[in-house]
Parts: C-alpha cells; sequence; structure tokens
C-alpha cells in the first residue's frame, strides 16, 4: 500500500512509521509513506505557509499555493510509484466518518494522497479542485490533521495483507463482522481472585469459539445496540444472543 502524506509535521508520523505493526510493516516495504511538506515550496524570506481569509474573523488558512504544490507533486509521484492515479484525502471534521468498513475500503484501493489541515484549514476551491474526497475520524475539532491523517493511514495499512501476524487476527478483530469485541485474558489465572472463564483453560475449541461469538453479541447488545439495528444474524448467532439475553435477565 502506497500512502503519500502531505503535512507541515512530518515528523509526527514517527508514531506510525517507526513503531509497532505499521512500523513493521513499513521497513518491510508492505506499506510506504512518503511526505511533502508545503514549507518546502515557500519562495518568501519567512517561509510562509498561512494566510488571512477573506471575510476577516480568527485564525488563518493553509497558503494555497504553497498547499496545491505539495498536494500536486504527492500525486504524480503515486502515479509514478504505482502506476494508478491516488485518492486525495483531506481530514476535516466536515467529511465522511471513517469506520471498520471505510478502513477496508481504504486498504483495498489505489494509493492514497492524505492532506493534513492545521490552522483553520484549506482554502474549498482547494477541496474543490484538488481533494477528491473529506473524511473525519469523529466530531470534534483537533488542532491539526495530522492525528486523524495517522488514525486513518493505521487502520487502513493494518489490514494490508500479511501486515498483521496471522492473517486471522485482523478477521476476529474488534468490529470484524461489525460487533464489539469479546473479552480477552492472559496469565495469570486468577487476579484480585477474579479467574478466568473456565471455558477458556479447557481447550475445548469448539466452545471457546461459541463463547466468544456469544459474548461479542452480547456486548454489542448491551454497548452498541445501534449496530446490531438491521444486521442480519446468522441462526448460530441468533442463538448465542439470545441465550446471553435469558441470562442477563435472571
Ligand atoms: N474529526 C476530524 O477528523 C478532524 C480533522 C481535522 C481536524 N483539525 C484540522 C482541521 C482541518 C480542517 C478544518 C478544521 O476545522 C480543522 N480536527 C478534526
Amino acid at each position: 500500500m502506497w500512502i503519500g502524506v502531505v503535512s507541515l509535521f512530518p515528523e509526527m508520523f514517527e508514531a506510525i512509521t517507526c513503531h509497532g505493526v505499521t512500523g513493521r510493516a513499513v521497513e518491510k516495504g508492505q506499506v510506504t509513506v512518503e511526505f511533502w511538506n508545503p514549507r518546502d515550496y515557500a519562495t518568501d524570506r519567512h517561509r510562509t505557509v498561512d494566510d488571512r481569509p477573506y471575510g476577516g474573523g480568527p485564525g488563518m488558512l493553509m497558503k494555497v499555493d504553497t498547499l496545491r504544490s505539495a498536494i500536486h507533486d504527492a500525486r504524480a509521484r503515486a502515479e509514478q510509484a504505482t502506476g494508478q492515479r491516488p485518492r486525495v484525502i483531506y481530514l476535516s471534521p466536515q467529511g465522511r466518518r471513517l469506520d471498520q468498513k471505510g478502513a477496508q475500503e481504504l486498504a483495498s484501493g489505489p494509493p492514497l494522497v492524505v492532506v493534513a489541515g492545521r490552522y483553520e484549514g484549506i482554502d474549498e476551491r482547494v477541496v474543490e479542485a484538488d481533494i477528491d474526497e473529506e473524511w473525519s475520524i469523529g466530531d470534534y475539532v483537533l488542532s491539526g490533521g495530522e492525528l486523524p491523517a495517522m488514525v486513518l493511514i493505521d487502520t487502513a495499512a493494518r489490514l494490508v495483507p500479511g501486515v498483521l501476524g496471522h492473517q486471522d487476527s485482523a478477521v476476529e478483530d474488534s468490529f470484524n463482522d461489525g460487533l464489539l469485541d469479546c473479552p480477552h485474558y492472559t496469565r495469570p489465572e486468577v487476579i484480585d481472585g477474579r479467574r478466568v472463564p473456565e471455558v477458556l483453560l479447557s481447550g475445548h475449541h469448539g466452545n471457546i469459539r461459541r463463547w466468544r461469538m456469544k459474548q461479542s453479541l452480547g456486548r454489542t447488545w448491551l454497548r452498541r445496540p445501534d449496530l446490531l439495528e438491521g444486521k442480519e444474524l446468522a441462526p448460530e448467532q441468533q442463538a448465542l444472543l439470545k441465550e446471553f439475553m435469558d441470562e442477563y435477565a435472571d
């Protein structure tokens, strides 16, 4: 997976390119992340990258010419490196809500150029002319688009085949098949008098699979019933959820 990043703070992205699963994916070449900094396109003495908003009001916007040059070069490199036209994404609270389904879509699609805004954002004509899709990681405002960009890149990169240890860990992940994750346990067997559920010590893989499925369904029902709305459950899932609900009612 090839990802270009347009950001005034490229060093922030070490959080995903130099650590953990995503860091190893970059090291192994399964994921490529390249950076373009609008400040490198500034020609004035002060290397200006912001500009005042028409109509007045507080704050600044990203300067148009330096931003557009960076996006243009990132786009060109994407095509040169992959032979495909990239999807240019801008992170803002006005964008499409990122979820696991969207992450899967991004991971299996064309190369990405991800644009991280600073200040109060970018000129709307740049959104119209240069941005293909606006995405949001949630209904809150951050001081910049870098953290949202890293969230988007991380959740997509980990879905690239071969990036996660054993592929099924991506499948079993929370929000896979749209359910919340089941509880997890590891050593010691007892913590402050709290024991590991016996079924998980039984070695009975069929019972363990069913217990985990029941817990995922039950937790989703209790914590995020909206995720069950309109969701087609398999007969086994329906039975397990009913069992959970009956036990919960007791
Ligand atoms: N929810 C998000 O994905 C998100 C994205 C960016 C961001 N900050 C930079 C910015 C960029 C554009 C407009 C704007 O108002 C703020 N904050 C939150």
